[in-house]
């Protein structure tokens, strides 16, 4: 038995229970799709919540695409949508390094490990950045490379931040540079430390894999900026003027979405099993982490 109440097939409660919100934040790998594949019933579900003028907010931790990115990938999967709905982790933490930790230019570039979602969003906050996509850092690493990094002639000054996200084309060389900035006193940050990513009905290393190499070797733990960082909450509420007594949570893993959501003091959360989180691991009056109501998959939600 779990403490979330169960809302599959329960009519009466899916409708009390929407008619609480006025907004719903919305992950999106393993709850609107898996990679490429939605869920069926997902479109037919957003379409039901706009109708009831229910506000859409899309917050990913997938910090490979760019707000743009997510809006090409809503309008191929006919999904109706405004860039404006998206939010997600590679924006979060370019805020944060543009709008909290402001470090003083030029001291303020960004050591990237990552795509070119962290890329963009960092353009779109004009806060200057190196590494990521660069394809000049996909080799193998050389000797020439130990002695450079080592004497500092292949470091750039300006870094004052190592920014860590999950990234298709990490290597050793990345790696190694990431992890001379980190030594020489640049900034820790991650866009969100998810162990594994939800795709092809599977599950992948995660951007917290790939960045765990860096905690193994430096010893500390990144600022994470994506779910549950209460940072990328409080700009969402700032960017959505949220009531968050109105607002719920949809999401497939408990360490991040419900978390989030959770700690953010949202009227409530909702879990769907369509992604990371097994429904076992919500059953039992000893769990500490449990969502207020769960379903099987969002096209539940139709009823
Ligand atoms: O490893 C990752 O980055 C995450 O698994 C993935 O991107 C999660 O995305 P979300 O479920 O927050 O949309
Ligand atoms: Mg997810």
């Amino acid at each position: 038995m779990s403490r979330a109440k169960y809302l599959t097939g329960d009519k009466e409660g899916i409708e009390e229970f929407l008619a609480r919100f006025d907004t719903f934040l919305f992950d999106c790998d393993g709850v609107l799709w898996s990679g490429d594949h939605m869920f069926p019933g997902t479109k037919e579900t957003l379409e039901m919540l706009r109708a009831k003028d229910k506000r859409l907010v899309f917050v990913t931790n997938n910090s490979t695409k760019s707000r743009a990115d997510y809006k090409k990938k809503f309008d191929k999967m006919g999904i109706p949508s405004d860039v404006e709905e998206v939010f997600g982790s590679a924006y979060s933490a370019a805020i944060y390094v543009s709008r909290i930790l402001k470090l003083p230019s030029p001291k303020n570039k960004v050591y990237v490990l990552g795509e070119a979602g962290i890329e963009t969003e960092l353009d779109s906050e004009n806060v200057p950045h190196i590494g990521g996509t660069d394809p000049s850092l996909r080799r193998d690493i050389t000797q020439a490379d130990f002695d450079g990094l080592a004497d500092g002639s292949l470091l750039d000054p300006d870094v004052g931040v190592v920014l860590s996200g999950l990234d298709f084309h990490v290597n050793y060389l990345k790696l190694a540079h990431a992890f001379t900035y980190l030594r020489k006193g640049a900034v820790f940050l991650a866009t969100n430390t998810d162990s594994t990513l939800p795709m092809s009905h599977t599950l992948f290393l995660g951007a917290g894999a790939i960045g765990s190499p860096l905690v193994t070797a430096y010893g500390k733990d990144p600022v994470a900026l994506g779910k549950p960082s209460q940072a990328m909450m409080d700009a969402i509420e700032g960017k959505f003027k949220l009531d968050r007594n109105r607002t719920c949570m949809v999401g497939d893993r408990l360490n991040t979405d419900i978390q989030f959501g959770i700690e953010g003091g949202l009227g409530g959360t909702l879990l769907v099993l369509t992604g990371v989180t097994q429904k076992e691991e919500i059953m039992g009056e000893d769990k500490v982490v449990v969502p207020s109501v769960y379903v099987d998959k969002l096209g539940d939600l139709l009823g």
